[in-house]
């Protein structure tokens, strides 16, 4: 049997719409994300289990990750044997998390490996992105490449490769709070403008360009300094109870930033000490999350999408 996990990320990462995002590690050393697993069997099949099953469709077909594997059964492996696929969906549907993206890389990864098709980085990337593109409402690769690689990655067709990994200060904590309702990221899109004026698009590119090359020289404060979304949060903040008053209160608690984690609920913050990260989530665990909410405080998760 091969059992892959795929970790979640933080699309976006405040500075780069579609373009940047983070791979996730809880500190406690909760494995935030969807695993499947892939074994042997005399037909086809298909099991959904863990966490949030029973949030997605009854119906095998409407599931990605069942869908992925009839894909990669048409279009890329047609003698693999048949198998039994089962996905621990771990991660909530809607979350900003990177849900979907974390099904369809984990599963097509773990396809790859037991089929020994031995798929090239990117053309295993190309393979996962048309997928999160059918159901986000846009092909985007900033959960996509950070869920596969790990780290946090500079992403998108331009990019040789697809995707430039970008070194954080080791010091930084990620706090991602869930705050337990979905937000299904077509909507969330649907919300953006169409189009940007000169001046946001010139904004746009300085602080992406700026923000990478920070990253790369290790001015990692200068790169805080201007770690923030102009782009999409101020559209999407309405959509989120909550947001707007956790974006106030948490800056005095030590958050260096707070941002919207892909099109959303999650929140997330950046914080240069471990006693700032807890306090956060303490806030966030009283003040932002219901019953069904959750928080974590956590490192990038460099290792990315693994064989268990
Ligand atoms: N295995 C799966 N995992 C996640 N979503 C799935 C899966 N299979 C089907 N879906 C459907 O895909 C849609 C995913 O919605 P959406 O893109 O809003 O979620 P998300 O991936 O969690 O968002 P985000 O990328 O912001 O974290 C839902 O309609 C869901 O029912
Ligand atoms: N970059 C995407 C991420 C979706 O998770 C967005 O913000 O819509």
């Amino acid at each position: 049997m091969i059992e892959v996990y795929a970790p979640a990320s933080i699309g976006n990462f405040a500075v780069g719409f579609d373009s940047l995002g983070a791979a996730l590690a809880p500190i406690d050393g909760t494995l935030l994300g969807d695993i499947v697993a892939v074994s042997p069997a005399t037909r086809d099949e298909f099991i959904c289990s863990g966490e949030y099953a029973h949030k997605l469709p009854s119906d095998a077909n409407e599931n990605l990750a069942y869908q992925c594997l009839v894909h990669f059964r048409t279009h890329v492996a047609p003698s693999m044997p048949c198998v039994k696929l089962e996905l621990k969906k771990n991660l909530p549907i809607g979350s900003g998390l990177g849900s979907s993206a974390c099904s369809v890389v984990a599963t097509f990864a773990a396809l790859d490996q037991f089929a020994g098709t031995a798929l090239s980085q990117v053309e295993l990337i190309e393979l996962m992105a048309d997928f999160e593109a059918i159901v986000s409402g846009g092909r985007h690769y900033d959960n996509i490449t950070p869920c596969y690689l790990g780290g946090l990655q500079l992403t998108g067709d331009l990019i040789p490769d697809k995707s430039i990994s970008l070194p954080v200060d080791k010091n930084w904590y990620y706090v991602a709070a869930f705050p337990g309702f979905s937000l299904n990221t077509a909507k969330a899109r649907s919300v953006l403008p169409r189009q940007l004026s000169m001046h946001a698009s010139v904004e746009f590119a300085q602080r992406l360009s700026a923000f990478s090359t920070l990253l790369l020289t290790g001015r990692f404060d200068n790169a805080l300094s201007i770690m923030s979304d102009e782009i999409a949060e101020p559209y999407r903040a309405p959509l989120i109870t909550g947001f707007s008053e956790a974006k106030a209160a948490l800056p005095e608690l030590g958050a260096e930033i707070v941002s919207i984690s892909g099109a959303g609920p999650t929140l997330f913050t950046v914080c240069k000490t471990l006693e700032a990260a807890q306090q956060c989530a303490q806030w966030l665990e009283q003040n932002y999350i219901n019953e069904q909410g959750f928080c974590h405080i956590c490192k990038l998760d460099n290792a990315g999408t693994r064989q268990l």
